[in-house]
């Protein structure tokens, strides 16, 4: 027998930001590079516990269909992404045509400058009633030490000309050097144009290669300075604020708790360290464990663990009810996870974070707050206001939206 001759380079990808517009994931990691394209398979019917069940399954079914070439590039992938909600319906392709590239270089990325002119800008909801909504969960939750309940607003933008995801992914990538920066497409708009989710995560919710497996839990955070003495000031406060440490607390003990039924050895460091984005300082634990036999796949320990408490918040069914009766919108993808998944079931799926949907001309920019007992409102407005600015800047609206201001909200 002769063994069939492969070209095990991959598809001719040479700039991958280039190819945004029409894939089914781009993901670029602090390790790595991935765009996947060419649709074999699609299902926007299954939970996510359902998904992570047959994501297996529905690889290996696809896999016939594939050319040497194609398999030895890494294909089929499972990518796509899953709601807040762990009860809708995630969105799962398996793609054929797949890059894994090295870490892109960030520096040779620019912001975008021919961004598309705001027209309209709205604040959902008024700075106000978002103030209002932390103070009523402040009430409901004062006094119990371990509960916690993640509250976030949106912004719309209609802007005069289609936004291209490229410029907005170059504009991340040039802004963000650690970010998971993705955009993954979440359904279509009216003649078919794409609803992308694009976003700037600096959150990992699991990466499974084999049997190591790693978590990085943020929660807890306070939003940069441009002055590097107080900004120092500000990380070094974070690490001792006793209400950061226990939101951080709740988030890591609910992800040690989620992980310890699939582990043989699960290490969580006693301490947070704290990293920084473009805009933010965020508490960070690296919970890494060994898994134990059988072996859970990416897609099921993504489902064991969503909502983490640093989206949703503790306990989860009180935190789930307090969203949904403060928030005044659906949330939809926003906080839910985006990722990808092999055949042998390794995978990396992170939080969508920093984050904006996009269609043709309108956006909708997420973001959200940890409220704990003794929260104030106007600080979680302003951590708010601050995690809205990483994508505020990738669109060049930065100095144009006043996002904390209930009056005009377009300076033009
Ligand atoms: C909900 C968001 O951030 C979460 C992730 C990191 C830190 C968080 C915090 O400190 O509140 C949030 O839990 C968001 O960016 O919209």
């Amino acid at each position: 027998m002769t063994a069939e001759a492969v070209d095990t380079s991959s598809p001719d990808v040479s700039d991958p930001t280039a190819v945004v517009d029409d894939c089914e994931l781009f993901l670029a990691s602090p390790t790595a590079t991935l765009v996947a394209r060419d649709v074999i398979a699609q299902d926007n019917t299954m939970p996510l516990a359902e998904a992570a069940r047959r994501g297996t399954g529905l690889l290996t079914e696809s896999a016939w269909d594939l050319t040497a070439r194609e398999r030895a590039c890494g294909g089929p992938l499972l990518v796509g992404a899953a709601p807040f909600d762990p009860g809708a319906p995630t969105r799962l392709t398996v793609a054929r045509d797949i890059h894994w590239g090295p870490p892109l270089v960030r520096a040779n990325y620019a912001a975008a400058t021919a961004v598309p002119r705001a027209v309209r800008v709205d604040l959902v909801p008024w700075p106000a009633r978002y103030m209002a909504g932390v103070e009523r969960a402040v009430a409901r939750i004062a006094g119990l030490s371990q509960h916690k309940v993640v509250l976030s607003r949106a912004i719309d933008v209609i802007t005069a000309e289609p936004t291209r995801v490229r410029d907005v992914v170059r504009s991340l990538l040039s802004g963000e050097p650690d970010a998971y920066v993705f955009a993954v497409p979440v359904g279509t708009v009216r003649a078919g144009a794409r609803r992308v989710l694009v976003g700037a995560s600096p959150e990992l919710v699991i990466r499974r290669i084999g049997r190591s497996v790693l978590s990085n839990p943020l929660a807890g955070s306070a939003p940069r300075s441009a002055d590097p003495v107080e900004d120092r000031r500000r990380a070094w406060t974070l690490q001792h604020s006793s209400k950061d440490l226990l939101e951080h607390r709740i988030v890591v003990d609910a992800v040690t708790q989620a992980l310890r039924p699939f582990c043989a050895a699960l290490d969580v460091p006693d301490r947070p360290s704290v990293i920084r984005t473009s805009r933010m300082w965020h508490l960070s634990t690296k919970v890494r464990g060994v898994l134990a036999d059988p072996l859970p796949n990416a897609l099921e320990l993504a489902a064991a663990l969503h909502p983490t408490p640093a989206v949703c918040g503790w306990p989860t069914a009180v935190a789930r009810q307090v969203i949904a009766e403060s928030e005044t919108f659906d949330r939809q993808y926003y906080t839910g996870l985006t990722g990808w998944m092999n055949e042998s079931g390794d995978g990396e799926w992170v939080l969508a974070l920093r984050c904006a949907e996009l269609a043709d001309t309108q956006l909708r920019l997420y973001a959200g707050a940890g409220v704990v007992s003794g929260s104030d409102p106007a600080s979680e407005l302003a951590e708010t206001t601050a995690k809205f600015h990483t994508f505020l800047a990738a669109i060049g609206l930065e100095d144009a939206v006043a996002t904390t201001s209930s009056a005009e909200v377009v300076r033009r």
